[in-house]
């Protein structure tokens, strides 16, 4: 049995330490700080040093002139080239300043409680800030993870860590946000030269940004339409950093997704809007379905070669010749290139949908439905790299509504009425990496989250509102040319009233007899067997 007696209490060897090496240590440990703060933030500590300098040398004046030479140098700068004023001053220094004075405060908190904080070794790890660069709208935080966290486990906290920081809007980026600029002219080496250290691969850290002042509350006025269009890059919206969003429309499909009355008419009067240019020279031909009958697209008819709106069969009929279109490049094509490239001879057939479930879901004629289906799984499936786009826009996007949702390589997301909707249009994990298409304000018309190339995370951008009079005067300054339909010596096919929709054939009413009574009947009757 062990006693208290028998215990054997062992206390480290205590040194006294006289009071002035005390001091002396605390003095030479707060110099190497103060040392190795000032060489990691030189631009300051030469401000400061030159600061002190000037008033010492020249008193008040020596701090008061310099500083309204470089306010009145710099409101000249911004006047003359807002941009670079952003870019290389006023975005480094508010970068800076909101660094110290907003992010660092609150840094240990707001990490902690949205769970990025990790213990090891019985101390708690934080992921690090590295740097803040702001512009007008957004503040690009680049943070060091903790060792083991990976950028997914940000973006399942992307909305916890704005309002963190206060703000409504974030994204959580695994890669530099930002391309590298293309540079040229004699210095171009060196400049590419940095890039490639600033934009280096960097995979211990995650880019937090957050929205500061949202670009995307005030409308977008329609874009000046080019004169030959660059399918590569059609301007369509603005993004949250207020850059232009542009659409590579070349050998790709697009879908959009949005719940009524969230602006996907903005989204395609845009794309019409950006093509108008090659719709006038021939470049482009717009086959418009608008199963709604006349209400979204009738006002911009004479843009399109090709319009049906009315029946079903003309619909279905226009589908199949534009699969008759693909056929017809494909045989032409092949062996030759591997992606058709548009010409006024040889245009771009643009297919553009309004509420796509209307023909693969809510049409009743079964046969009619299955006809637009293998169409329409024939243009998704071979289309794009010939030349026959198919632009679609839906409310629904479950399965059951669009079985060819995976066939759309481009997909755009408006506001949607559930959290489950977002993945379906923009691809598996687009909410968790931030694309809150289902928590839409309702002043967010025509606001929608799109894919980068490149990049899996999601952005915002709101696309420019088309009024129905730039519409009208879009029809009047690129109307299509007189022959726009011809493309497979179908003229006139779409200009001449539209078929009147057959009537689905009836059961013969009668009495309600069992199909073996009936047939036994008919048999007598000298009739076939059923
Ligand atoms: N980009 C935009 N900017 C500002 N307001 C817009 C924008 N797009 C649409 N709106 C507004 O939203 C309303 C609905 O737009 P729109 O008809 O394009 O929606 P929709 O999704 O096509 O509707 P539906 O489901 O009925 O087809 C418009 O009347 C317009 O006032």
């Amino acid at each position: 049995m062990t006693s208290a007696g028998d215990l054997l209490i062992a206390r480290p060897k205590r040194f006294e330490l006289p009071v002035w090496a005390v001091l002396l240590g605390l003095l030479l440990r707060w110099s190497w700080r103060a040392a190795w703060w000032c060489l990691r933030h030189p631009v300051a500590t030469g401000t400061a040093a030159l600061a002190l300098t000037l008033y010492v040398e020249y008193d008040w004046p020596g701090l008061v002139v310099p500083v309204v030479l470089l306010s009145a140098a710099s409101a000249v700068w911004r006047w003359r080239h807002e941009s670079s004023w952003w870019a290389w001053l006023a975005g480094p220094l508010l970068g800076s300043l909101r660094r110290v004075f907003v992010y660092r405060r609150v840094w240990r908190e707001a990490m902690t409680l949205c769970g990025l904080a990790a213990t090891y070794d019985h101390r708690t790890v934080l992921p690090e800030l590295l740097a803040v660069r702001s512009d007008q709208a957004l503040d690009v935080l680049t943070v060091r993870m903790v060792r083991g966290q990976t950028p997914e486990e940000f973006q399942n906290v992307t909305a916890n860590l704005a309002y963190a920081f206060g703000r409504r809007h974030a994204r959580v980026y695994s890669e530099c946000p930002d391309e590298p600029p293309t540079r040229s002219g004699r210095l171009g080496w060196l400049l590419r030269a940095v890039d490639r250290v600033r934009f280096r691969d960097r995979p211990t850290v995650v880019y937090l940004v957050l929205v500061r002042t949202d670009a995307l509350r005030t409308v977008v006025p329609p874009f000046p339409v080019p004169t030959v269009p660059d399918f590569t890059a059609l301007a369509l919206a603005r993004r949250e950093d207020l850059r232009t969003w542009s659409l590579h429309l070349l050998a790709t499909h697009v879908l959009v997704g949005g719940a009524t009355r969230r602006g996907k008419g903005s989204v395609l009067w845009s794309l019409v809007r950006a093509l108008g240019g090659g719709i006038a020279s021939g470049l482009v031909r717009l086959w418009v379905i608008d199963p709604k009958g006349w209400m979204e697209f009738a006002i911009g008819r004479p843009m399109f070669a090709r319009f049906a709106c009315k029946s079903f069969e003309a619909m279905a009929d226009l589908l199949d010749e534009a699969v008759e279109v693909l056929r017809e490049r494909q045989t032409r094509l092949a062996g030759v290139v591997r992606v058709h490239t548009p010409t006024e001879a040889d245009p771009l057939v643009v297919v553009v949908i309004d509420e796509m479930a209307a023909l693969t879901a809510y049409l009743q004629d079964a046969d009619l439905r299955k006809r637009i289906a293998s169409s329409l799984g024939l243009l998704l499936s071979q289309g794009a790299g010939v030349g026959v786009l198919v632009v679609a826009a839906l409310q629904d996007p479950r399965k059951e509504v669009l079985p060819f949702r995976d066939l759309f390589p481009t997909r755009i997301a408006l506001g949607l009425t559930e959290a489950s909707q977002v993945d379906m249009v923009l691809g598996d994990g687009a909410r968790n990496r931030g694309a809150l298409a289902d928590q839409m304000p309702r002043w967010a018309k025509g606001v929608g989250y799109v894919i980068l190339d490149g990049t899996p995370e999601p952005i915002r951008v709101r696309f420019s509102y088309v009024t129905d009079d730039d519409i009208r005067a879009m029809a009047v300054q690129h109307p299509a040319p007189v022959d726009a339909a011809d493309i497979l010596a179908q003229v006139g096919r779409e200009t001449a009233t539209e078929p009147a929709r057959v009537p689905l054939p009836r059961r013969p009413s009668g009495p309600l007899l069992p199909e073996s009574l009936r047939n036994l009947l008919d048999r007598d009757n000298g009739g076939e067997r059923r």
